[in-house]
């Protein structure tokens, strides 16, 4: 087997795997208006008024955000009913409508379960694990994995703010954060490599477990990825216990992905989406087209010279391409920060905190923040360069998961996608057709209708 680093640090496996192989504040819940304004950048202040009709895609027949039921019929304990409320959640949303019946009923079901991006997939799993905990006992019982840190500290949020009634414990699987010798707390959350590293070296007693969650399970579970660690982590569950419920999330689920979750959750009930049904109708998605490599540049600074947008994500190929457009935007007088992989945790929290609360409006940033990152008033996502796979193959998993960083549950937000030449041509147009949908063209070279026709959009 060969050990590789991948872009953000993780120790990969390029091995075929087998199954059979033994606090950051919460996001504000419903205000799409951006946080904190500050004289300090002409990026800071926003022109746009998002609209948010939260209410009217809620009762919208064909949204996924829709639901018949209420959360009080989802078969939920009082105190977590406090815990739902309290985070100003009124309905639930269709994949929690859906699944929450099923990953609460017993015995325990597994779930493979597939919802678009900002639908509320976090809210599904983590009053699975919170109802499941038995609080009587000091023991590990739920562990929830996911791709970063920066996710695990967002999940942690969510279960401390719907368990903030129960007597429910939490502690970090995550690199560079202080745990004893032990880790008694009933859910653990983390990133697979420390995970799997607390298990091996008994800090996590395993015996214990009854749900094993993962997030972007698709991310997860794949063979190029973090899927070594994710197979020893339920392998290790599964010496001591066999009956634990297993529940897989995300956005996609690839057709190669899908076989082996259905090996690694076995007998799972499954709630799956079209291709046609993945993106998310409150993104608008265009398309610039840049001279050439050199060309992307300049036009990122027009964009933001005339656009005083809420706060947005530029999305970039490699680290050193994030380091680098971020030296020059700041060398021109923006506000910019970069994240990714190799800055140390402590920095990366920190980019991650400031971004969150609205006290830096621009993150530039590799794929490492292209999913789950849940930030209301994200309502502008720049492909800067375009993601393509391990191969150099379109990546439209990752796409859809970049764009659904804006228009989260049923916001506005726009998406750009910076093409110069035949190759990223292409590329846009694989997006276009894996998606089922068409990416509109902005004029780079009139910039009074770049800023009618984006404003519009994220008026709409
Ligand atoms: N029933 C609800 N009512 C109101 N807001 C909700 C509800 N459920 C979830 N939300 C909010 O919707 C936003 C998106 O939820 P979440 O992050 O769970 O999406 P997701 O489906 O996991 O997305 P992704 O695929 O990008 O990870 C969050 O801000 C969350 O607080």
């Amino acid at each position: 087997m060969s050990l590789q680093k991948d872009d953000d640090g993780f120790i990969t496996a390029a091995a075929a795997l087998s199954v059979n192989d033994p606090p950051p504040p919460p996001p504000p819940a419903e205000s799409a208006e951006p946080a904190g304004p500050s004289d300090a950048s002409r990026l800071l202040k926003s022109s746009f008024d998002v609209h948010v009709t939260l209410a009217d895609h809620q009762a919208d027949p064909n949204s996924p955000l829709y639901s018949i039921k209420t959360f009080d019929e989802l078969g939920l304990s009082p105190d977590l009913l406090k815990g739902i409320y309290g985070m100003g959640f009124s309905k639930p949303s269709k994949i929690q409508e859906r699944a929450l019946p099923l990953l609460l009923a017993n015995p325990p079901q597994n779930m493979i379960g597939q919802s678009q991006s900002g639908t509320g997939k976090t809210a599904a799993f983590v009053l699975t694990m919170l109802s499941r905990v038995d609080v009587s006992l000091n023991a590990v019982q739920a562990i929830c994995i996911t791709p970063t840190r920066e996710l695990a500290r967002q999940i942690m949020t969510v279960v401390n703010a719907m368990g903030k009634f129960t007597q429910v414990t939490t502690e970090y699987a995550i690199r560079d954060h202080n745990i004893g010798s032990k880790i008694t707390q009933h859910i653990v959350v983390g990133t697979p490599g420390t995970m799997s590293d607390f298990i091996r070296r008994r800090i996590i007693d395993p015996t214990k477990v009854k749900v094993f969650v993962l997030d972007e399970a698709d991310n997860m579970l794949d063979q190029n990825g973090l899927g070594d660690h994710t197979l020893r982590v339920k392998n290790e569950i599964m010496k001591h216990n066999k009956n634990f419920q297993i529940v897989l999330f995300s956005a996609t689920f690839p057709d190669t992905v899908r076989t082996f979750a259905s090996k690694f959750a076995p007998r799972a009930n499954e709630i799956r989406l079209k291709a046609e049904e993945l993106s998310v109708e409150g993104i608008k998605q265009f398309y610039m087209d840049c001279k050439d490599e050199d060309a992307k540049f300049q036009v990122l600074v027009e964009l933001y010279n005339i656009l005083t947008i809420g706060s947005s994500i530029i999305f970039c190929k490699k680290r050193e391409n994030a380091d680098e457009i971020a030296r020059r935007m700041v060398a021109q007088g923006h506000q910019v920060t970069s994240l990714h992989g190799a800055k140390d945790a402590m920095e990366r929290d920190r980019t991650i905190d400031d971004f969150r609360e609205g006290k830096t409006k621009v993150l530039i940033t590799t794929n490492v923040a292209a999913r789950g990152l849940d930030i209301l008033q994200v309502n502008m996502v720049i492909n800067y360069d375009m993601p393509v796979d391990a191969r150099g193959q379109p990546d439209w998993e990752t796409y859809l998961h970049r764009v659904g960083r804006t228009g989260r549950f049923g916001r506005t937000g726009i998406a750009i996608n910076f093409v110069h030449d035949k190759r990223t041509w292409q590329d846009m147009h694989a997006m276009e057709q894996a998606l089922g949908m068409n990416i509109a063209r902005i004029e780079t070279n009139d910039f009074d209708e770049m800023e009618e026709t984006l404003k519009k959009s994220l008026k709409a």
